[in-house]
């Protein structure tokens, strides 16, 4: 019986078994992502172990299924068979058989080895060889029943949660850097499109300075027209006490402060030290329990500022507890310009959870690279269970150049929808009110789901 000590052993001895598909990391010597063109890698963190931590992510038993199927991959599925074996023995490495077949080549004997539950198939290489791939055997229908995806999904990525709550901040986030004025009409009706979709918090808009973000400079008559908006929670950006008081006055039951990880992106957006704003935002929290109001905490730029380049997980933990210390209830963590990838979200969240519950959370990715439902996955891996997102992916922040909109709320619901994790929201109601915004701004949805199913792909695909 080959145990999974000997195929550690194995792996040790020949370590390049165990990451055969993961590309060597290449040192980069400066970092400067003012371009917005490399992506922040996880190695670019001297301190970090990232393997180690992504390795840890990994549940034990999911980890070591990793590493059998990759080090057998490379013995069997790489090699050059082009004999019938001569000898075959069969095994049990934790929950998968294994055939070893022993082949005679050009009359060296040589084993390879592979998991019994996979379909085998050849390709012929140049050298008249021919070369094993095996596949595994696995059903792909989408009509499974809702029970079977959630256990899949239960064994596949452990840690996935139940129940996802979508914070929807396209009429605040996604509008703010509109270079049109959208009439403040469009703004209540895009709100209550999307409060009707069953989404349990819209982030309306924001109480800031007019000559920074012009496009919001409607924020109170915004709240008056959603007024009668019942059961969904309607929070609104406050960068400091003046807008704190206005927000208030104006309606609003809920609000968000905004700090970031990075000291010139602090500056940038709210034009003070990011200790300054801290200072502020105790004010706000300060005067925000006196009313029972509930305050949320945003920490940007996690991963990369456009003038810094990367950003330590350290800075953003620091940020993070900062905000939850002084009593905000949630922390969304923001991707701001989305440089992120899983490599360098999964240190950063790991650091963040370190001083934050995890259940307190939420992750906010703009999708410049393409990078954010990859972070979302991991992120579920890790336990998180609030996600931001914006209708059609709309938006970007004014004081990050080069950064495009947010994950795409359909996205995001398609992809929970898919691994069986409830959010409450109604897809065909979401799509309704991206279809409205969209032809309002005259543009195509920034959704890929939306797009497919709007074009009616729906029924073709089964899914
Ligand atoms: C913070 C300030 C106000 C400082 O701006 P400042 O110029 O330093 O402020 P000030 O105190 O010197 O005041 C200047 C003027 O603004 C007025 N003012 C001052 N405060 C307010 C207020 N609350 N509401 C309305 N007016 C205000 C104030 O009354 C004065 O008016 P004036 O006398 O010149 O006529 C400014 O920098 C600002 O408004 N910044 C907000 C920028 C913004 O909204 N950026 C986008 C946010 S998105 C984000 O941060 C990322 C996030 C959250 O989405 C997550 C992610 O994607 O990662």
């Amino acid at each position: 019986m080959l145990t999974f000590k000997t195929l550690s052993r194995l792996v040790q001895q020949r370590p390049s078994l165990l990451w055969a598909r993961i590309p060597a990391p290449q040192l980069i010597p400066s970092f400067r992502m003012s371009s917005l063109e490399e992506p922040v890698r996880f190695d670019s963190f001297s301190k970090l172990n990232g393997t180690g931590r992504l390795s840890r992510l990994s549940s034990d038993d999911s980890r070591k299924r990793f590493d059998e199927r990759n080090s057998a991959q490379d013995l069997a599925g790489e090699r050059e068979c082009s004999c019938s074996p001569m000898d075959v023995e069969e095994y049990v490495v934790g929950s998968v058989s294994w055939r070893k077949e022993v082949h005679d080549r050009n009359g060296i004997g040589s084993s390879c080895m592979r998991p019994l539950s996979c379909c085998r198939s050849y390709r012929l290489l140049p050298s008249g060889k021919r070369e094993i791939w095996t596949l595994p055997e696995r059903h792909y229908s989408s009509l499974r029943e809702e029970t079977e995806i959630r256990q899949l999904t239960q064994k596949l990525l452990r840690g996935t949660p139940m129940f996802v709550k979508l914070v929807e901040v396209g009429p605040r986030d996604g509008l703010q850097n509109e270079k049109n004025t959208v009439p403040t009409n469009v703004k209540i009706e895009l709100i209550k499109r999307l409060a009707a979709s069953g989404l349990q918090v819209v982030e309306a808009t924001s109480f800031v300075s007019p000559k920074w973000v012009p496009q919001l400079a409607d924020a109170k008559d915004v709240m008056d027209g959603i007024k009668s908006v019942a059961g969904t929670r309607l929070p609104v950006l406050t960068p400091n006490l003046k807008g704190f008081h206005a927000a208030i006055d104006a309606g609003a039951k809920e609000v968000a402060v905004f700090a970031s990880a990075s000291e010139s992106f602090s500056k940038s957006n709210i034009n003070c030290t990011i200790e300054e704003s801290l200072c502020r935002y105790k004010d706000i929290l300060n005067a925000a329990k006196r009313l029972c109001v509930p305050v949320r905490g945003y920490v940007s730029c996690v991963v990369g500022c456009p003038v810094e380049g990367p950003i330590s997980p350290s800075s953003v933990a620091y940020v993070a507890k900062e905000l939850y210390d002084m009593g905000c209830y949630e922390i969304s963590l923001g991707d701001t310009i989305g440089v992120g990838t899983p490599g360098t979200v999964v240190p950063m969240l790991d650091a963040v959870m370190s001083v934050v519950p995890v259940e307190k959370l939420a992750v906010h990715f703009h999708d410049t690279y393409g990078q954010s439902l990859a972070n979302i996955l991991v992120s579920l891996q890790m336990g998180i269970s609030i996600i931001d997102s914006s209708i059609s992916g709309l938006g970007g922040c004014p004081y990050a150049k080069g950064a495009t909109g947010n994950v795409a709320t359909e996205d995001v619901v398609y992809l929970l929808n898919g691994l069986g994790v409830k959010t409450n929201v109604d897809l065909g109601k979401l799509l309704s009110a991206a279809d409205f915004i969209c032809k309002h701004l005259g543009r195509q949805s920034g959704s890929k789901a939306g797009i497919a199913l709007s074009r009616g792909t729906r029924d073709h695909s089964k899914m």
